[in-house]
C-alpha cells in the first residue's frame, strides 16, 4: 500500500482521497492543515493516524511516502521543493508550477533525488475517453488542428463580483482561468499535437487583475489549436479535432465525458462514453502503477513522458500569460 499524506483539505482533496479509497493501492496516512481542529476533522473522516499543524514535522516526521498537495497554486512550488528534499513522491495539482523558473528548479531538484517520483495531478489526460480521442487522431486520414472549450461559471465569481478576492481569481495565489481551468486545455493540445510554434493570449480581465476567461491561439505548422476557457460565464461549446470532412466532438475539454467520431458523411458515432466514476480515479490508478513499480519499463516510458509533459505545459502556460501581460505577486522570487 502506498502511504499518502496531503496538503490542503478542501472539497478536491476529499475527492482524490476518496479516488485513491477507491483504487484500494493507497492507504491516508497523515494529514497537514494550518488548524489542528480542520486536520483533525478530515482525518477522522477519513480514517488517517496522524496530524500535523507545522509543515515542517509533517514532512520530516509523517510515516508517508507519497504526498499530494492540493493548497493555492502559489504554494505549490515551496511545499514540493520541501517535500522532495525530504525524499516524498509528490503528486501536486494542476498548475504545478506558476513559472519556469520555478518548474526548471523542481526538475533541477528531482534529477539530484532520482528515488522520487513527480506526477502533476492534470486528470483529463488519464481518462479512457483521452485514451480514445488519442487512438482515433491516430487513424485520422487528414488533421486540421482543433478547438479546445473549458469553460464553468464558479460560484467564486459571485465573490468577486461582491468586492471579494477569493484565492482562485488572485494574482497573489496564481490564480485566473488560464491556471485554474485553461491548463486542462492545454494538455489536451500539448498532448495531442505536441508543442506549437507559437502562441499567443487574449484574455478578459477581471478586477483582481487576473483573467476572468480568454482565447489563446497555438499555431503549428499547418494548422492552430484554439483554447476557450472562462471562469466567469458558462458555456455548452463543443470541443472539435478536425480531419478534412470528418472529425472529433468532444462534449468538454476538461471533463471528457462524451467523445463522438463524425464521418466524412455527417454520420455519429458514439466512441467515447460517459463514465460515472470518480474523476480522479485513473489518475490515481496511474500514479500507484508507477509508484509501485518505477522500474517497469511500461511505468518508466510513461513516467517519462507524464513528466515532460508537464515540463511543456508548464512552459506553455507561462508564454501564454507572458503575452497577454498577467503577472503574479511576487513571482520574480
Ligand atoms: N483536479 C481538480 O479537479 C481540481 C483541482 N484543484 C486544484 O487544487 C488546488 C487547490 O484549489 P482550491 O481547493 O480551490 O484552493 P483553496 O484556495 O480553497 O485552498 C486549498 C487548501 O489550501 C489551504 N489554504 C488555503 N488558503 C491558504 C493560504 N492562504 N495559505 C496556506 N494554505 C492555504 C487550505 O487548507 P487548510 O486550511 O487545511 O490549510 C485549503 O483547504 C489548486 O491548485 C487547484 O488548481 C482544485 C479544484 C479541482
Ligand atoms: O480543476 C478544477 C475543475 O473545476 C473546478 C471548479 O468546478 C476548478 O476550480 C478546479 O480548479
Amino acid at each position: 500500500m502506498i502511504k499518502l499524506g496531503i496538503i490542503g483539505t478542501n472539497w478536491i482533496t476529499q475527492q482524490f482521497v476518496e479516488a485513491v479509497k477507491l483504487s484500494g493501492r493507497y492507504e491516508l496516512v497523515s494529514v497537514y492543515s494550518r488548524h489542528a481542529e480542520t486536520a483533525k476533522t478530515f482525518a477522522e473522516k477519513n480514517g488517517a493516524q496522524e496530524t500535523f499543524t507545522d509543515l515542517d514535522q509533517f514532512l520530516s516526521q509523517g510515516a508517508f511516502d507519497t504526498v499530494y498537495i492540493a493548497s493555492p497554486n502559489s504554494l505549490h512550488f515551496a511545499q514540493a521543493k520541501k517535500a522532495i528534499q525530504a525524499g516524498k513522491n509528490v503528486i501536486v495539482e494542476k498548475p504545478a508550477f506558476s513559472t519556469q523558473k520555478q518548474m526548471a528548479a523542481i526538475q533541477q531538484l528531482l534529477d539530484e533525488n532520482d528515488q522520487v517520483l513527480y506526477f502533476e495531478a492534470a486528470r483529463n489526460i488519464h481518462t479512457e475517453n483521452f485514451h480514445t480521442i488519442e487512438k482515433k487522431l491516430g487513424e485520422l486520414k487528414t488533421v486540421q488542428g482543433a478547438e479546445f472549450t473549458y469553460s464553468k461559471y464558479s460560484s467564486r465569481y459571485d465573490k468577486v463580483l461582491a468586492g471579494e478576492v477569493p484565492n482562485v481569481f488572485s494574482p497573489k495565489f496564481a490564480g485566473g482561468a488560464l491556471q485554474d481551468l485553461g491548463v486542462y486545455t492545454v494538455y489536451d493540445a500539448v498532448a495531442l499535437f505536441g508543442m506549437p510554434e507559437d502562441a499567443v493570449y487574449f484574455p478578459q480581465r477581471i478586477t483582481s487583475g487576473v483573467d476572468g476567461k480568454g482565447t489563446a491561439i497555438l499555431t503549428y505548422p499547418e494548422y492552430n489549436v484554439t483554447l476557450n476557457f472562462s471562469k466567469i460565464t458558462n458555456s455548452h461549446m463543443t470541443s472539435e479535432i478536425y480531419g478534412l470532412k470528418d472529425l472529433i466532438e468532444i462534449d468538454d475539454a476538461g471533463e471528457i465525458n462524451a467523445v463522438i467520431y463524425i464521418d466524412d458523411d455527417q454520420n455519429k458515432q458514439m466512441i467515447g462514453n460517459t463514465i460515472n466514476e470518480n474523476p480522479m480515479l485513473p489518475e490515481a490508478k496511474d500514479f500507484a502503477r508507477v509508484i509501485e513499480d518505477p522500474h517497469h519499463s511500461q511505468n518508466q516510458k510513461d513516467y517519462a513522458y507524464w513528466r515532460q509533459l508537464s515540463v511543456y505545459v508548464n512552459q506553455l502556460i507561462y508564454q501564454l500569460r507572458q503575452s497577454a501581460h498577467i503577472s503574479f505577486t511576487g513571482e520574480e522570487n
